[in-house]
């Protein structure tokens, strides 16, 4: 098959299409009332219950049994909770038209009464809708464009600036010039609302829909939809009063309309998101970590590729943590920014803006990058190591994944593996973790308080070249194993830049490893602390923690050189004939 219409084949597997969406899901629903009628006869052979009526009445009743069982049981309910919850998940799958698995895993996600809502608004149909590409078009003239071409639309609603809703079209909007030409794209009103805007409560189940089966959706070249998600730093500031640099919100996106190249074919359609408020990069939390991480969920289905602009001086720390919480992730994720802003002359804004677009919407990468200067590297390999330089990053430990030069050069090789499962999200929720950089003669009194605190889980040990610690310290040494006894996990990383930690190398390092210290292998600090965090947030014991920081999870561990051994056999080795 040629590649476009292998492409167009799979676009309409995935529904890419809204109008062959539309009709697909007419056909199933034809197939589901078929299915239901014969689930129905099966009931009837069986003696159960058929009147459609009186068996949503039944679900409702055992829904709320279940909810307050206690006082069921009270009240004289005979049938034991499985019996009840068993025949809830046949009723709900008869009803409903869902497989018995598939019933029981919401009916166990969530309360019964929950997942039964769940089910409920599942069987509403919702309106078409398109967002706006702002970058292109404003809403307000794509309105008028679209009337004029007997599209009826309107605004979704007042929550969004970018939203419409199709009511009759008598043209297919997949197919318009505007569609074509970027000003909008077909998505749903549920995926680009901000969470924010059902105005949740305390205790309310805020729950993420996507449509989608495949994981990786693949377009034409000039189909592709690469959104930027700008959350700060220098790529968009501007000086103030006194000349220093700060975040303006608005400002960057209004310069990239006038970014001429974006128009080009070779660039995909690129959509534009900012934070709210934009950050200085030192301002960085990990609860932004997870904003960006969410909003990246929200819109998986319905890109190719994220940009994410990010000041340049905590972006390895961003890298790292995306890299851990984006599970299984089948696009690329690409985080650049500049030493220099947009508006400046010498700037290297435009530039890193320009190509890291190109890779995020064109490169088959599944992996959270940065770009910086003419390099791709991969995020959690990364450190910024130069505060003036307009190449300020580098990958110490491990080689580029490409290089922008008159040609863009991938090294496929050192590519991390598509995913086998299924996109998901999991947020840095611990991070309760302190970093401690060693220093000749420091003071290490501090760790008893820390190890009797209660709240510590995680130590970075910043220690010297391949992880020696002062171990004549005997004092440092008790510390660490009192850090361990009390149940915090400790890692040991390198204050070297380049390099790896093997613990069993000095007598010193084997000290601290008997205390149950463990090594940060050739990990950045960046990522060491990342990934603690990640394995913490997921609810591992120490025990296990301290495992799976040893096993190289997104690419972020072992490089690949390996090392010959000239220390025991150098006068074995053959001389040359
Ligand atoms: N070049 C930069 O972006 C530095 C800036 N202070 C930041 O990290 O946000």
């Amino acid at each position: 098959m040629e590649e476009d219409e292998e492409e167009e084949a799979e676009a309409d597997e995935d529904g890419e299409d809204a109008i062959d969406d539309a009709d697909g899901l007419d056909d199933a629903n034809e197939g589901g009332d078929a299915q239901l009628g014969s689930r129905i006869l099966a009931r009837v052979a069986e003696g159960k219950q058929t009147d459609l009526n009186a068996l949503k009445q039944e679900i409702q009743d055992d829904a709320s049994l279940l909810g307050q069982w206690r006082k069921a049981q009270e009240l004289g309910e005979k049938r034991t909770r499985e019996e009840v919850f068993k025949g809830l998940v046949a009723n709900c799958s008869t009803y409903f038209g869902y497989s018995e698995e598939l019933a029981e895993y919401f009916l166990q996600m969530f309360s019964p009464e929950t997942a039964i809502k769940f089910f409920e608004a599942n069987e509403q149909q919702r309106p078409l809708t398109l967002r706006t590409n702002t970058l292109k078009a404003r809403r307000s003239s794509l309105m008028q464009a679209l009337t004029q071409r007997k599209v009826q639309v309107d605004p979704v609603g007042s929550w969004t600036k970018v939203g419409l809703k199709v009511y009759q079209s008598q043209v297919p909007v997949g197919a318009t010039p505007e569609y074509l030409g970027g000003h909008y794209m077909i998505q749903s009103a549920s995926s680009f609302i901000p969470v924010m805007a059902l105005a949740p409560q305390q205790g309310h189940l805020v729950m993420g829909e996507s449509s989608r089966r495949c994981p990786r959706t693949r377009r034409t070249s000039a189909l592709r939809k690469v959104l930027i998600l700008y959350t700060g730093g220098t790529i968009g500031m501007a000086r103030g009063a006194d000349g220093s640099l700060g975040p303006i919100r608005g400002a960057l996106k209004k310069r990239l309309r006038s970014v001429d190249e974006l128009n080009q074919d070779l660039f995909p359609q690129c959509f534009f998101d900012e934070f709210d408020p934009l950050l200085d990069s030192a301002d960085m939390c990990p609860e932004d970590w997870c904003t960006m991480a969410s909003c990246i969920e929200r819109h998986y289905y319905d890109f190719d590729g994220f940009v994410v602009l990010h000041g340049t001086d905590t972006m390895a720390y961003t890298a790292s943590a995306l890299s851990f919480m984006l599970e299984q992730l089948s696009k690329p994720v690409i985080l650049t920014g500049s030493q220099l802003p947009m508006e400046e002359p010498l700037t290297d804004a435009r530039s890193n803006l320009l190509r890291a677009v190109i890779i995020a919407g064109r490169a088959d990468l599944t992996e959270v990058c940065i770009f910086f200067g003419s390099k791709l590297f991969r995020g959690n390999r990364c450190k910024k190591l130069d505060a003036n330089a307009l190449t300020a990053f580098d990958s110490p430990n491990f080689p580029e994944l490409a290089v922008v030069g008159t040609e863009v050069k991938i090294h496929h090789r050192l590519l991390c593996n598509p995913p086998k499962g299924r996109f998901r999200v999991h947020l840095m929720t611990v991070t309760d973790i302190i970093v401690v950089c060693v220093v000749p003669g420091f003071s290490d009194g501090f760790f008893d308080s820390v190890a009797t605190a209660g709240n510590v889980k995680g130590v970075v040990l910043m220690l010297y070249g391949c992880g020696n610690a002062p171990a004549r310290k005997t004092s440092f040494l008790a510390a660490c194993s009192k850090l361990v006894t009390a149940g915090i996990v400790v890692v040991a990383c390198s204050q070297c830049i380049h390099g790896n930690v093997e613990l069993d190398k000095y007598a010193v390092g084997r000290a601290i490893a008997d205390c149950g210290v463990i090594p940060g292998h050739d990990m950045t600090a960046e990522a060491t602390v990342t990934k603690l965090a990640y394995l913490l947030s997921k609810g591992l014991s120490p025990g296990e923690c301290r495992k799976a920081m040893q096993d190289n999870l997104r690419g972020e561990m072992f490089s690949p050189a390996k090392t010959l051994d000239v220390s025991s056999s150098w006068m074995d080795l053959p001389s040359p004939s």
